[in-house]
């Protein structure tokens, strides 16, 4: 076993590195200050929108740039005592009370979220926010917050759309939220077993390329991979895109370490085991609510000689989710399997650069006259991406079963080309959603699981109960869905919504949402594939995993935290 230090690739922000250097979001929307969405290169964009959901960006106003200093942030009520024994636990300047870094705690990046933040309508701050060093610090922290019989929130990227980390609106005792930013480093990588342990406050990118470097990649790429961390991957059960070859976090993760209030839960990373029900399972997608997770063996891969994505297209939609199904079935072993309604379709093409965007890739060509020599109505047309990665003949060999079997299905293969820009964008996209709301529109997504032979038919139900919702709210809205993250028996819908808001934001968000997570249950799928179950998706979870299911999840986290103080009201509502 080759057991070895990874070097520290950032000596500034090594372990250690004082909480004001932890990065974070924008207190109100995704990602870091002056980045965000413009549609002035993308010609196609604001017709489009005009269609979609009725909204005329030439002459919609665009709403102010969100204030701090208008924002009304309760005071802390962290009790001289809890603050004295947290500064006791990490040192004075790793524990914080000033309003932005409790208000940038406050919440995930849910539209819920965004709505409220931009609407001054902050229900419940954390009195204090505080950054461990070590694992050591951590429990130091754990236990003042335990003893004292404060709320403690683990806080990671602060990425999460289901509500997980807010403190409840009624909570009276005062909320820690431990920030575990400073834990970012890659500890070991034992090269023989393809295992690394990590820290698990590393965001994507810093362990990432602390892999990298040694060849090694983690294969986790969640479209929020700039923003969030092993740990939160972890507690919320994330799936990244390239989850077909690599799998999700729950089978990436392999080993352990919990910080609870009577010790650390230490899980070693074995490749199997049969010792009872799975101590680890019960951690991954646990929300913060049995512990701190402070770091992770995880799989690591070397990383592969070539990787390419090819686009296709298919006439329509019933032909590339059959297509995708038969790849499942095939021999084939790939990174990336996914397809696009013709609504997200349209979108990508709306969206792309008229100078070297799909619209000119589709326009540019002769595609658009051979499509229609087939027959197709390119108003049905669904474009698809498929992710080949490894040695040059395994990358050979993939394509031509793949082409094969698209072909099979009616479909055509379009190069690289699609695929490169796909790439390159997919990290951008979540920056619509602001721009969205600076407009007066929400944009949001649901996702969801189910076997393929009820794949069509929970795409059938979402889609009616979305335009029902529409028409109960008054409104033009818009749905569209790709396929990805495909396994044996079935494979991952995500669905994207859209429309203008009325004069009740969160009202109409809940009938839209409601009616598509009601449609999921209804058709057979899963409440959440990959976002967890946080606050916004606990309505649903017992007619998701039966009233039993419930409670023996209620039973572990009652006996686990008999004081409700780990993340309370988390995943059972
Ligand atoms: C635009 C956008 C795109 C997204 N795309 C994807 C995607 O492709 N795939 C996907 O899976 N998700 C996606 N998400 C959702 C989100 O990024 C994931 O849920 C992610 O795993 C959250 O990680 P985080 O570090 O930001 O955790 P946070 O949001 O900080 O926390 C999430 C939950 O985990 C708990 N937690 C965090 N760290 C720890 C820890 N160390 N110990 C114990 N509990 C902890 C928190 O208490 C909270 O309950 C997306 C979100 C957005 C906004």
């Amino acid at each position: 076993m080759t057991l070895t230090d990874v070097p520290n690739t950032d000596a500034t922000s090594g372990p250690g590195r004082p909480a004001a250097e932890v990065p974070h979001m924008k207190w109100w929307g995704w990602g870091v200050e002056g980045v965000g969405f413009h549609h002035e290169d993308k010609p196609a964009f604001a017709p489009f929108v005009l269609q979609a959901v009725g909204l005329d960006l030439g002459t919609a106003t665009k709403a102010e740039a969100p204030s701090f200093d208008g924002l009304d942030v309760a005071p802390s009520v962290a009790t001289p005592e809890l603050l004295d024994a947290l500064r006791a636990a990490v040192g004075d300047g790793n524990v914080a009370t000033d309003d932005l870094d409790r208000v940038v705690h406050a919440y995930g990046k849910s539209l819920r979220d965004l709505v409220r933040i931009r609407a001054n309508a902050i229900e419940r701050t954390p009195d204090v926010v505080v950054y461990p060093a070590d694992e050591a610090e951590v429990g130091a922290v754990v236990r003042a917050a335990v003893e004292a019989d404060a709320v403690l929130i683990p806080f990671g990227g602060g990425s999460n759309i289901a509500g997980s980390l807010e403190a409840l609106p009624g909570e009276t005792r005062p909320v820690v939220s431990l920030d575990v930013g400073r834990l970012r480093r890659v500890l070991d990588l034992d090269e023989d077993s393809g295992l690394a342990r990590i820290q698990a406050g590393a965001l994507g990118p810093d362990l990432e390329a602390q892999l990298n470097e040694r060849g090694w990649t983690i294969g986790h790429f969640p479209d929020s991979f700039t923003h969030s961390t092993l740990g939160g991957w972890i507690a919320t059960r994330s799936s990244g895109m390239q989850s077909d070859k690599y799998g999700d976090i729950a089978q990436i993760v392999r080993g352990l370490r919990v910080v609870r209030a009577g010790g650390v839960v230490d899980i070693p990373a074995i490749p199997s085991a049969s010792t009872g029900p799975s101590v680890r399972e019960m951690i991954v997608g646990s929300e913060g609510r049995l512990g701190v997770i402070t770091e992770a063996t995880v799989q690591v891969h070397r990383r592969p000689e070539q990787r390419r994505i090819n686009a296709y297209f298919f006439p329509d939609w019933a032909a590339g989710l059959a297509a995708m199904r038969a790849i499942s079935e095939s021999d084939a072993a790939l990174s990336v399997t996914r397809v696009s309604d013709a609504r997200e379709t349209g979108f990508s093409l709306a969206t792309s650069k008229e100078s070297h965007g799909l619209s000119k890739f589709l326009s540019g060509t002769a595609l658009p006259t051979i499509m229609k020599s087939k027959g197709w109505d390119l108003e049905r047309i669904c474009l698809s991406f498929i992710g080949f990665e490894g040695g040059a003949e395994h990358v050979k060999r993939q394509k031509r079963l793949v082409d094969a079997i698209v072909k099979q299905h009616g479909g055509m293969g379009v190069g690289t080309g699609p695929g490169v820009l796909y790439d390159q964008k997919k990290f951008d996209t979540p920056y619509l959603r602001d721009f969205l709301l600076d407009h007066g529109a929400a944009g949001d997504v649901s996702e969801t699981a189910a076997p393929w032979s009820k794949l069509a038919g929970v795409y059938d139900g979402v889609v009616a109960a979305a335009e029902a919702a529409y028409e109960r709210i008054g409104t033009k809205g818009w749905v569209m869905c790709h396929l990805s993250h495909s396994y044996h028996s079935g494979a991952c819908l995500y669905f994207t919504f859209a429309f203008v808001f009325g004069d009740d934001p969160i009202g109409e968000y809940d009938v839209v949402k409601g009616a598509i997570q009601q449609a999921f249950i209804d058709h057979g799928g899963t409440i959440s594939h990959h976002h967890g179950v946080g606050l916004e998706h606990s309505p649903w979870l017992e007619e998701d995993i039966s009233s039993e299911g419930v409670a023996l999840m209620r039973s572990l986290f009652t006996a686990a935290d008999p004081g409700g103080n780990f993340n309370p009201g988390k995943i059972l509502g």
